[in-house]
C-alpha cells in the first residue's frame, strides 16, 4: 500500500520504529529513519535495503535539538524531493517510577516528546499538501488516561493528543488535505518497555511487529486514531469518561507494586 511512497520514520532504531521501517521496506517505499546511535541506523538502514525498500538514509541526532529536528524533514525533501508520511515515533529517556519533584526534566522531556513533533510537522506541511500526505503519531493509552509511575511521561503524551487533535480540526476547516492519525498504544514487547516494567505490570506485551503495522495501517487509510491492541485501549478509554473510579480500581489492579523498583528508561 505505500509502494514508492516517501516516508520518515523517527525513533527507528529500535522497538516498534524499528519494525515499522522493516515493513515499509517490505511495502517497497523510500524510507528515511533517524535516531541518535548512528550504528543501531546503519544496521536498520541494511535490512531495510536488503527488504526491498525503494531506497534507506538515516540522519543522527538528537531531538533535544529543535534545529535538527527540521533538518531532518529538509533530508527527506533533498533525497525524495517531496514527502507522503511522517512517523513521529520518538521518545526521551525518562524513569519508570513516582514523580520525584523535577520539573526540569518535564521541560527536557517535553522538547523531546512533544515540541520536536510539533516543529517537523510545521517544517514537513508544505511537503504534505502537495502529497495529500498523512501524520502519524505514536502515543499511549498514557497520553489519554493518567496512569501511575509515568508523570513526565504521561504529561507529553497529553500534549500531543492537544496538539495534533485541535490541529486536525484546523485542517477540516481549512480544506487541508493532510490526515493526522493519532495511536493509542498499550504495553508492547520492545526490549526497553520489557526491561523497564517487566515484573510490575501484570498484562501481557502485545507483539511489536503486528503494532507496527497497524500504525502504518492507520496512517494510510486516514484514521483519526488507532486503538493497539483494542481491548487494553479502547476499553479503558470508554469506561475513563463515563466510569472513572471503576476504570483507577481495575488499572491499579495491573501493577504489582511489591516488584517495583524505580528505573531508568
Ligand atoms: N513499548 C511500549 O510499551 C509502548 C510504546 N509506546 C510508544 O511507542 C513509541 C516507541 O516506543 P518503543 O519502541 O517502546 O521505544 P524504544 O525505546 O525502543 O525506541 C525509542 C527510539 O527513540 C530514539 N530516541 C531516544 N532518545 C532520543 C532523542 N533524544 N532524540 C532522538 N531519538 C531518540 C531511540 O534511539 P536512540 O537511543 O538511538 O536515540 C529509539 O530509536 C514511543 O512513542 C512510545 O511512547 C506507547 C505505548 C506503549
Ligand atoms: C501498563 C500500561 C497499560 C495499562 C492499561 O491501561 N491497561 C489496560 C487494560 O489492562 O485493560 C502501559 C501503557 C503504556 C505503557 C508505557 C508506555 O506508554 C511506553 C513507555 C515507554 C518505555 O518504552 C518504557 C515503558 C513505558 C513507560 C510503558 C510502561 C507500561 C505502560 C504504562
Amino acid at each position: 500500500m505505500l509502494k514508492g511512497k516517501r516516508v520518515i520514520v523517527t525513533g527507528a532504531s529500535s522497538g516498534i520504529g524499528e519494525q515499522m521501517a522493516y515493513h515499509l521496506a517490505k511495502m517497497g517505499s523510500h524510507i528515511l529513519i533517524t535516531a541518535r546511535t548512528e550504528e543501531k541506523l546503519k544496521k536498520v538502514v541494511a535490512q531495510c535495503t536488503h527488504l526491498g525498500a525503494a531506497s534507506a538514509h538515516y540522519i543522527a541526532g538528537s531531538m533535544d535539538n529543535l534545529t535538527f529536528a527540521k533538518q531532518v524533514v529538509h533530508k527527506a525533501e533533498n533525497l525524495f524531493g517531496g514527502l507522503d508520511m511522517l512517523i513521529l515515533n520518538h521518545i526521551g529517556h525518562t524513569y519508570f517510577g513516582y514523580f520525584d519533584g523535577n520539573v526540569d526534566h518535564v521541560r527536557d522531556l517535553l522538547k523531546i516528546n512533544f515540541l520536536s513533533y510539533a516543529t517537523m510537522t510545521v517544517a514537513a506541511l508544505p511537503m504534505l499538501k502537495i502529497s495529500n500526505g498523512n501524520i502519524v503519531v505514536v502515543s499511549s493509552v498514557a497520553g489519554k488516561i493518567g496512569l501511575p509511575l509515568t508523570v513526565p511521561y504521561s504529561t507529553t503524551k497529553f500534549a500531543l493528543d492537544g496538539f495534533f487533535s485541535s490541529l486536525r480540526m484546523e485542517f477540516i476547516q481549512q480544506k487541508t488535505n493532510v490526515s493526522i492519525t493519532l495511536c493509542i498504544i498499550s504495553y508492547i514487547d520492545t526490549d526497553s518497555a520489557l526491561k523497564t516494567v517487566s515484573g510490575v505490570i501484570q498484562q501481557p506485551a502485545a507483539p511489536k511487529e503486528e503494532c507496527a503495522l497497524e500504525i502504518i495501517k492507520g496512517g494510510f487509510l486516514r484514521k483519526r486514531e488507532v486503538y493497539y491492541q483494542y481491548h487494553a485501549t479502547k476499553i479503558p478509554l470508554l469506561l475513563r469518561d463515563w466510569a472513572p473510579e471503576i476504570l483507577q480500581s481495575l488499572l491499579l489492579m495491573n501493577y504489582n507494586m511489591d516488584n517495583f523498583q524505580r528505573k531508568e528508561v
